[in-house]
């Protein structure tokens, strides 16, 4: 029998997008139906982030067993057993799983529908036997790996991110087509584990991110066995009776062949567009995604589009942050609009690498002369040199006056350090606000302080403030 519900919003999706508007519309009292067609908890909880630093936690574990010499710990070769690092990425997601479920959201007054949602009309949706009339709608239905056209690949058994985690048993040698982050996590994580591990990357590997800081982490990788090639072309990919083999080179002639078990594409993410019917809305999208205005609205103005399908940085925190900025459109009625610059993203490399901002490159491209660098490298921290991960450094991107343009850190915690300036950032703070607080010492945290005190050091060599200072020790 069909039913029709009439909701304030209906959301498509429960992914890290939908789930943050569904809880926080009901936690406002307000009616919200979420449709979501396959797992709750979407790409994120998973198939993406939660996996992924799940098997990244349990590859630095394997990883110490063979970096202890320097603080007198002997090397010893871990004993990995495949499958039960695979029910441990499996246990993470599960022990999540319940805050993302279909009971809670329902418990918290959310209607669930698990089925497809397709747009009938620029107000009307039908997923399952249910027909949605809703006053507004949120289209959070996320990305999926984008497949490149590569000869033979269709009909070879490749993985992604959505078959990866399945793994039982440790891939003999992993060829991996992409560079960007999912790639970089998952061949230093096989690598740790015990694969072989090759990666094609078309263009640069971590092209994002500055250059410099990027390569402290891909000469780490490089050091650690992965056969990072960038720059090149896969020219096709063929089975064979041990695996795959994939063909790569540039122009004409036959190129290189490189044999290995698995293959796995990480070359970068298509919308979920298809299925959903955006024209019988009037939706516009394009191959990026659905196109939204600085406040998330669709062409369709009643309707918003968040997240990965908006088409932007494709993070789960971005997500969630455009989540919040509907709720205050939808249910307050307040002027919104996406704030990118203040939006930081990591890799979870070993080491870290993350940026909020503009790279020095950008800057000096942006904002030319006025552009002050202060580079601040981990040997002058102490808890560093004690942990022997001196190898990062914090790069901090000024304008005029100490404005915070943009930050990059490749190191330890890299992640977490971002954090400080990702508040500095949305609270519009300079980088004298950054020299007054107190750091806890021994802490990696320091660098950040010490990058906004040198931004300042060569006040202290200014004839006039030296002048002063002489006149003031006048007085005793
Ligand atoms: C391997 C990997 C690692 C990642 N690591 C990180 C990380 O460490 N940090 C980070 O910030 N980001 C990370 N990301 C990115 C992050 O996962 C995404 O940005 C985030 O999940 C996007 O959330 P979303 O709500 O937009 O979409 P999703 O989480 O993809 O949710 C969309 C949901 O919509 C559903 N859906 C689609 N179409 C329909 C339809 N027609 N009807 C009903 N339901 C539908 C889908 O089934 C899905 O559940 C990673 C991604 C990958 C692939
Ligand atoms: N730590 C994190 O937050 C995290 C981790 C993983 C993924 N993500 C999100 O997921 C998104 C997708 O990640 P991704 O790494 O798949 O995509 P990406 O677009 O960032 O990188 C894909 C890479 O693949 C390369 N490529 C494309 N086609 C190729 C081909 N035919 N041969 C060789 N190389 C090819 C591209 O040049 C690019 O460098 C990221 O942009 C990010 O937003 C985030």
């Amino acid at each position: 029998m069909s039913d029709t519900l009439t909701p304030d919003i209906c959301v498509i999706g429960a992914g890290s997008g939908g789930l943050t508007v569904a809880a926080a519309a009901a936690s406002f009292g307000v009616p919200v139906v979420l449709i979501e067609k396959g797992a709750m908890g979407g790409d994120c909880l998973n198939t993406g982030c939660v996996p992924s630093k799940a098997l990244i936690a349990a590859a630095k574990h394997a990883h110490a067993f063979s970096t202890g010499e320097p603080f007198g710990i002997a090397a010893q070769v871990p004993g990995i057993d495949f499958a039960k690092v695979n029910a441990h990425v499996h246990d993470v997601i599960a022990g999540i799983a319940p805050h993302d479920s279909e009971e809670r959201f329902e418990s918290l007054g959310v209607t669930v529908i698990r089925a497809e949602a397709r747009f009938t009309g620029r107000d009307t949706v039908v997923a399952g036997d249910t027909t949605i009339k809703a006053r507004r709608f949120v289209v959070a239905a996320g990305s999926s790996p984008a497949v490149p056209p590569i000869d033979g690949l269709a009909d070879v058994p490749y993985l992604t991110n959505e078959t990866v985690f399945d793994l039982k048993a440790c891939p003999e040698h992993m060829i991996v087509v992409g560079g960007g982050p999912i790639g970089i996590e998952m061949a230093q994580a096989h690598r740790r584990l015990g694969a072989r591990v090759t990666v094609l990357e078309a263009a640069k590997a971590l092209p994002k991110d500055d250059p410099e800081n990027a390569a402290v982490v891909l000469d780490t990788i490089r050091a650690e066995g992965v056969d990072l090639r960038e720059g090149v072309t896969v020219k096709s990919v063929a089975k064979n009776a041990a695996g795959i083999v994939v063909t790569v080179g540039t122009g004409e002639g036959t190129g290189e062949r490189i044999a290995g078990s698995h293959i796995l594409v990480a070359a970068g993410r298509r919308p979920n567009l298809a299925g959903l019917n955006l024209d019988a809305a009037g939706i516009a999208a394009d191959k990026k995604g659905i196109s939204v205005d600085a406040g998330l609205r669709t062409s369709n103005r009643r309707i918003y589009a968040i997240g990965d399908i908006a088409g932007g940085l494709q993070f789960t925190h971005v997500a969630g942050y455009h989540a919040g900025l509907v709720i205050r459109s939808i249910l307050f009625r307040l002027p919104v609009k996406v704030k990118t610059p203040i939006i930081p993203w990591v890799t979870y490399t070993d080491p870290e690498l993350a940026q909020i901002g503009l790279t020095e490159d950008a800057a000096r491209k942006e904002h030319g002369d006025a552009v002050t660098v202060i580079t601040v490298p981990f040997t002058g921290n102490d808890r560093a040199r004690a942990e022997r991960r001196t190898e990062g450094r914090i790069k901090v991107v000024a304008g005029k006056g100490g404005r915070i343009l943009g930050v990059s850190i490749v190191g330890v915690s890299a992640g977490d350090l971002i954090a400080t300036w990702a508040l500095a950032v949305s609270a519009g703070l300079k980088l004298r606000d950054l020299t007054g607080f107190v750091a806890p010492y021994p802490t990696f945290s320091e660098v950040s302080r010490r990058a906004a005190v040198d931004y300042y050091a060569p006040g202290a060599k200014n004839p006039w403030v030296q002048r002063l200072v002489r006149w003031l020790r006048v007085f005793g």
